[in-house]
């Protein structure tokens, strides 16, 4: 390894054979345990791998009115493979082969699934009807552009860096983009050509089972959402590129960000029209990062920003609800609904999006492993094809936190490296606020793996087009052009991240400190116009063509050959195969297939040694690349001149371990990898057992039945939201109204059941009246009228609490942002405000800490909580004041009892233990011993006179209902999502009564 970089080398590549039948064994084990797998991938990415053509009468194109002239010259002839022509000619499709990688690594999947592809239609192009029928464009009516290549160059040593047009074939008239909207019948159409087109193919592709579904993007949105926010803002800042030129001037709310949104919504709403459960569903790229949680959303499930995803109340407009955003109400963008009213006005708005996803959702409801009505687990990859910047960097976009809570609606993550995949999860923690866990980033309970496996190449394809027949003559001229020449190749887009400049000042470097080759090699530069051309750099780059040119060059000689212009295939590939170096300086980039192409192209020739920029993808498992810093000038020079010097041996060596590396990391085996992750995070124990949400209705309905109701409640997390500070989580009017309605009325015995202590529950729970509470953990207790909470642990050795506080105190001086809280009969640490990843670390190593040095000697339980650790006594916990309180109301037929942190686990525990789920006849009473919460404060003589109960309440009348997503693990029977839910589904149940 020549530079340090922070990804491990990549161990032996499993063989397809090996990961295809991991896939199997995984497919086979979820269906056994009855998750019904469909057999079906719907892939999600951007744009289409087809180029539509519309053919339109010749007037119309001369009248003009609709059109616009070609905003991207990425039409290429040479891409031709399939064309169709429905009967009456009005559209030709054509394959298209930009992201070959991604594209063939998809269709590698269709021997064992079957396909859809939900993608953009892409900009549609125009042709005039000539009346003849037209002819897919063949090579040979273009003007070669080899002999740009070759011919030329005495005549014009420096050739413009202006883009040419892209050729056109002579016998057609140019092809325009067609500027409007699609009409329904248009749309129609273009479906079915699409439909013969995927026939069409599959007889090209043996055993190709890809079916292509268009979305229907409206140009200002598909323009807004790829020239606007894609390459404006993400590119740029996913390639460490700030946006220093343009943040003073983009208008709030950005109008690239809400075609973004549009965008991915509507494909969500693709997504959503032809889901069937049991799909597996892989989103693709930084074009639809949203476009997970969409999905969820657009399948019924709700998500709230504090609780992660929720089943669908059984009401259809439910999850209509959630949007946040009305592409026609660009002015709500920030206004997310909350109450349930404002949320079914919200979905009112959306009314004609409802009867698609009414039919999807019913279908996700329906077909259910366990049954009608019980939801099949949407499952969802992502895969990030570029670059994940450090979390400093990602912070910075305003829409930050919007696009973390996309992403993370998937089941899976994955990137192109490990190093991306940490900065993500550290993103996560730091944006969001979320944890990392071995499982992923767990967002409130909802747990997102998180992966990473490189793309690579279509190797079959490259070996059979490295020998087209047109390759050898190229490679033949090029060799006699610079028969006494070393030539290095390079090719990229004209795009700041790809470090084009970079290379020509580290050329002329290698020039000023390397004298004796000036004159002997030659740099071969090869630009494609970026999407986004910046005419600065374009002419930055032009001017230091010439003066290296210039500087170096004579009247015969010429260093640089710059070629601003798309390569016909064989020309590229007999560049590759000739070159004595390829030189690959990109400032960032998330793979890189050109280094990929060239080791083929190198293996039937010369060997030559790779010179790779260490910020890319690529770079980890090319360690026997010449790996350098694109930024250090004089160490590129170096590298280069080290790989021209390089001995046959060591270039033999080298280049077969790269070689190793491009055909074990295939394109096919990177889609087969990320199927194999994604059926890994799946069908798992969290996800397999899906908590229901809280059913309003059926609990409404137990109440209004029940004699006498015991309602349960913990506080943090589930009467009020998490925040930062402790002592600003304090009750809400709505809240405070539904607990002291309920606690007003006779039939109820309600309970505050809190970690807090008394002081902070008396601040702001004391005036209200019949109000049960139980402080610390159930340390101290409070029955509804008395004035004083009983301490519980009066009895106990409490002497372990200074020596904890020490504890505490130790970290605390060493994490900035941590405090301690110290209570009467617990003490807690906390460090949410302390750094998250140190603070964690912080807290680990003071659990570690307690439990070895404290716990086996002192009395003492050590809770883990939400970025906090407890120290509380032993034996006093939230469960042994819910059977205190089942024990002391007996006769109670309703028992609600909700909490959102592991400590309400015990409350949940108790039930579970009093009523094992199926272990007792409805119609049997339950005979209940007294508790401990309850002889721990009597005299012996008193606990003997204490008499067993009987409880007749059924399992059906108890609501234990954990406030998270449904995915969490607990032992509630039921979920609501956030705290907010919890006050509504009181108020629903208060209103009817
Ligand atoms: O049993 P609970 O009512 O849920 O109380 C558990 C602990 O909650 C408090 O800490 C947590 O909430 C804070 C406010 O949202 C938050 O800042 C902190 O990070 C959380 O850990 C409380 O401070 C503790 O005393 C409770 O034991």
């Amino acid at each position: 390894m020549d530079s340090m970089h922070p990804d491990p080398a990549p161990a032996p590549p499993p063989s397809l054979a090996d990961i295809k039948a991991q896939v199997d064994r995984l497919e086979a084990s979820h269906k056994a345990k009855g998750l019904p797998l469909s057999g079906r991938i719907i892939h999600v990415m951007h744009h289409l791998p087809v180029e539509i053509v519309r053919i339109v009468p010749a007037e119309s194109l001369e009248a003009g009115g609709m059109l616009s002239p070609p905003m991207t010259p990425e039409f290429k002839p040479e891409d031709v493979e399939a064309t169709v022509e429905s009967a009456d000619a009005k559209w030709r499709i054509h394959a298209r082969t930009a992201h070959p990688a991604l594209v063939s690594g998809i269709k590698s999947l269709s021997d064992t699934h079957d396909q859809i592809l939900v993608a953009w239609t892409g900009e549609v192009l125009l042709q005039p009807d000539t009346n003849a029928s037209p002819q897919p464009p063949s090579q040979a009516t273009f003007p070669s552009i080899a002999q740009n290549l070759l011919a030329p160059f005495q005549e014009n040593p420096t050739p413009s860096p202006t883009s040419p047009s892209m050729p056109t074939p002579p016998n057609e008239s140019p092809l325009m983009v067609f500027g409007g909207e699609f009409n329904e019948q248009e749309k129609k159409d273009v479906e079915k050509e699409l439909e013969r087109f995927a026939e069409v193919e599959q007889k090209y592709e043996e055993g190709s089972k890809l079916k292509y579904l268009p979305v229907f993007l409206p140009p200002d949105v598909s323009k807004g959402h790829y020239e606007g926010f894609c390459k404006k803002t993400l590119w740029p800042l996913f390639h460490y590129l700030l946006w220093l030129d343009s943040t003073a001037t983009v208008p709030s709310p950005d109008p690239s960000w809400l075609a973004y949104h549009k965008t991915n919504q509507m494909f969500a709403q693709r997504v959503a029209e032809v889901y069937r459960p049991g799909d597996l569903i892989i989103c693709h790229d930084y074009h639809l990062l949203l476009a997970p949680k969409m999905i969820r959303e657009a399948l019924g499930q709700v998500f709230h920003p504090n609780a992660g995803w929720g089943t669908a109340h059984p009401s259809p407009a439910a999850h209509h609800a959630n949007k946040r955003f009305d592409w026609d109400q660009s002015q709500t963008q920030q206004a997310t609904p909350t109450s349930a009213n404002e949320k079914s006005k919200a979905g009112e708005k959306l009314g004609g999006f409802l009867s698609n996803v009414g039919s999807a959702l019913g279908q996700h409801l329906s077909v259910g492993a366990e049954g009608p009505g019980t939801p099949v687990e949407v499952m969802i990859g992502m895969f990030m094809h570029t670059p994940w910047p450090s979390s400093e960097i990602f912070r910075c976009l305003p829409t930050r936190r919007e696009i973390l809570d996309g992403m993370l609606g998937a089941n899976l993550v994955s990137f192109q490296t490990y190093s991306y995949s940490r900065h993500f999860v550290s993103t996560c923690i730091r944006v969001c606020g979320y944890e990392s866990t071995p499982g992923g980033v767990d967002a409130n309970g909802q747990v997102t793996a998180v992966g990473y496996c490189p793309i690579g190449l279509d190797v079959k394809r490259v070996i059979h087009d490295r020998e087209l027949p047109g390759v050898i003559p190229k490679m033949e001229a090029l060799r006699q052009l610079y028969k006494d020449k070393k030539i290095i190749v390079g090719r990229e887009k004209l795009d700041v991240a790809k470090g084009v400049y970079n290379k020509l000042q580290a050329f002329e470097k290698f020039l000023q400190v390397y004298p004796e080759w000036r004159g002997k090699v030659v740099l071969i530069q090869v630009t494609t116009p970026a999407l986004s051309e910046s005419p600065k750099l374009e002419r930055m780059t032009a001017e230091l063509v010439s003066h290296i040119n210039g500087t170096y060059g004579s009247l015969d000689f010429t260093p640089v050959h710059h070629y601003h212009q798309a390569l016909e295939k064989d020309e590229y590939f007999g560049l590759l195969s000739v070159a004595d170096l390829a030189l690959i300086t990109s400032l960032r980039d998330g793979m890189n297939t050109t280094s990929m192409e060239f080791i083929l192209c190198q293996d039937k020739t010369n060997k030559s040694p790779l010179v790779l920029s260490e910020f890319m993808g690529t770079v980890a498992s090319f360690q026997s690349a010449l790996q350098i810093n694109p930024h250090d000038l004089l160490g590129v020079a170096h590298a280069i001149n080290k790989g021209l010097n390089m001995p046959e041996a060591e270039k033999e060596e080298r280049h077969t371990s790269l070689l190793n590396s491009v055909v074990g990391h295939t394109s096919y085996t990177w889609a087969a990898t990320i199927l194999k992750q994604l059926l890994e995070n799946v069908g798992g124990e969290h996800t397999a057992h899906q908590t229901p949400a809280l059913d309003v209705g059926k609990f409404s309905q137990a109440y209004k039945n029940a004699k006498k109701r015991l309602m349960l409640f913990d506080y943090d997390g589930t009467l009020t939201p998490i925040v930062k500070v402790p002592s600003h989580a304090v009750p809400t009017e709505r809240t405070l109204n539904a607990i002291s309605t309920l606690a007003q009325d006779p039939k109820n015995v309600v309970y505050l059941i809190s970690g807090r202590d008394g002081d902070f529950l008396e601040e702001h729970w004391g005036h209200v009246s019949n109000l049960g509470m139980s402080a610390e953990h159930g340390s101290f207790v409070k029955q509804p009228g008395d004035e004083d909470f009983t301490n519980m642990t009066e009895a106990l050795d409490m002497s372990w609490m200074s020596e904890v506080e020490e504890i505490f105190k130790y970290y605390t001086e060493r994490t900035t942002g941590a405090t301690i809280e110290v209570k009467k009969a617990s003490i807690t640490w906390h460090y949410r405000n302390a750094d998250p990843d140190f603070g964690e670390f912080q807290c680990k190593q003071c659990l570690d800490l307690l439990e070895s040095s404290l716990a086996p000697r002192r009395p003492i339980e050590i809770l883990v909580g939400k970025k906090n650790l407890e120290v509380r006594p032993l034996a006093v916990n939230k469960g042994e004041i819910v059977k205190r309180l089942m024990y002391e109301n007996p006769d109670a037929d309703l028992i609600f009892c909700a909490g959102d942190d592991k400590t309400d686990e015990d409350m949940f525990r108790s039930l579970r233990t009093v009523f094992p789920p199926g272990g007792v006849h409805a119609s049997e009473p339950i005979i209940m011993k007294p508790p401990v919460a309850v002889t721990s404060t009597l005299d012996p003589e008193e606990v003997a006179e204490l008499k067993d109960v009987e409880l007749h309440i059924r399992p059906d009348e108890i609501f234990a209902t954990t406030v998270g997503p449904p995915a969490k693990k607990t032992l509630a029977g039921w979920h609501v999502t956030c705290p907010e839910e919890v006050v509504e589904a009181l108020e629903t149940l208060l209103e009817s009564q």
